[in-house]
């Protein structure tokens, strides 16, 4: 009989934690076995499907990560940088495949990131839609193919509860155009001109961040030169495609070797 990997889902109330919770219990390739909630917040001790206001999964809410994280063989991770710092530390004690959709992590936190990959398998990516990786290496081929002539720019839309900008795709953007041009990207990031900028600086990548209503996340990659602009663009308008990619890299990353690993790896692209 092949096994059947236990997921726990992490920020259980949020709106990434709900459309996990969801993506799970309808899937026959993984079974909920937990869902984790910070102490003290009134789902704690609730059935999941009850506390969101469906029928019972037989799943309890739990404040205690290291007890989910033990019954399971992934934990899905969404919530916020501090968070998944904490849970990258349990996820590898309890020998766990970490799925980390969580954005707006500093580099220092990304590297800290480290002795918990010595463990046990982490996937990052700020996005984890196929389209949206598909789009990261169309950047990297289409950067690499035209010179400095043609100004980047990266421009993404999001709901404004987001909290941090630019977005982790964004980021993922940018990052590819920096690499299909051959350069380091903190060298030529411009991020949300405001005032008296002076003229754009030849070979600069410039990100724009939109926040309104319930946008779930827009990101174009402008390449604009005189007399012509080429435009790729991802819109996503459900979240189920980020907790899709999520529960696939979940399990891909099952009886893989310890260490770091993102999207591109997991959809072979
Ligand atoms: N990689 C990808 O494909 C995608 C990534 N994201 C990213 O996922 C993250 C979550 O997004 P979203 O679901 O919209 O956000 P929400 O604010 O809706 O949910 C975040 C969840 O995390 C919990 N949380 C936050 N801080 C902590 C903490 N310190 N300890 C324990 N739990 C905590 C929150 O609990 P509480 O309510 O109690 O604060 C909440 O349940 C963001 O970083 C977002 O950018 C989102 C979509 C796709
Ligand atoms: O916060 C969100 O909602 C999203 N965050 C991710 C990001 O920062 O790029 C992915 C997606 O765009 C939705």
């Amino acid at each position: 009989m092949t096994h059947i990997p236990g997921i726990v889902i992490t920020g259980a109330s949020g709106r990434m934690g709900q459309m996990l919770i969801k993506t799970v219990t309808d899937s026959d390739q993984a079974r909920l076995v937990g869902v984790v909630e910070r102490k003290g917040h009134d789902w704690i001790g609730q059935d999941v499907g009850k506390a969101m206001g469906g029928q019972a999964v037989g799943v309890t809410v739990t404040d205690d990560p290291l007890e989910a994280f033990s019954q399971a063989q992934a934990v899905i991770d969404f919530t916020a940088p501090e968070a998944t710092l904490e849970f990258a530390a349990l996820a590898a004690q309890a020998r766990c495949v970490h799925v980390i959709g969580t954005t707006g992590m500093s580099d220092e936190q990304i590297a800290a990131l480290e002795p918990a990959s010595r463990h046990a398998v982490i996937v990052r990516a700020g996005n984890m839609s196929l389209g949206v990786n598909l789009l990261v290496q169309l950047t990297k081929k289409v950067a690499a193919a035209l010179d400095e002539d043609f100004d980047i720019e990266v421009i993404e839309g999001h709901h404004h509860h987001k909290v941090d900008a630019p977005s982790g795709t964004a980021l993922m953007l940018g990052e590819a155009a920096a690499e299909g041009r051959g350069v380091n990207l903190a060298d030529v990031s411009d991020r949300g001109r405001d005032g008296i900028t002076g003229a754009r600086k030849r070979g600069d990548i410039g990100f724009h961040a939109i926040r309104g209503g319930d946008i779930v996340g827009e990101h174009d990659v402008l390449f604009a030169a005189p007399g012509e602009r080429i435009v790729l663009r991802h819109l996503a308008t459900d979240r189920a495609i980020f907790a899709r990619g999520a529960l696939k890299a979940a399990l891909w990353g099952q009886g893989k070797a310890p260490g770091q690993y993102d999207m591109v790896d997991v959809l072979g692209l």
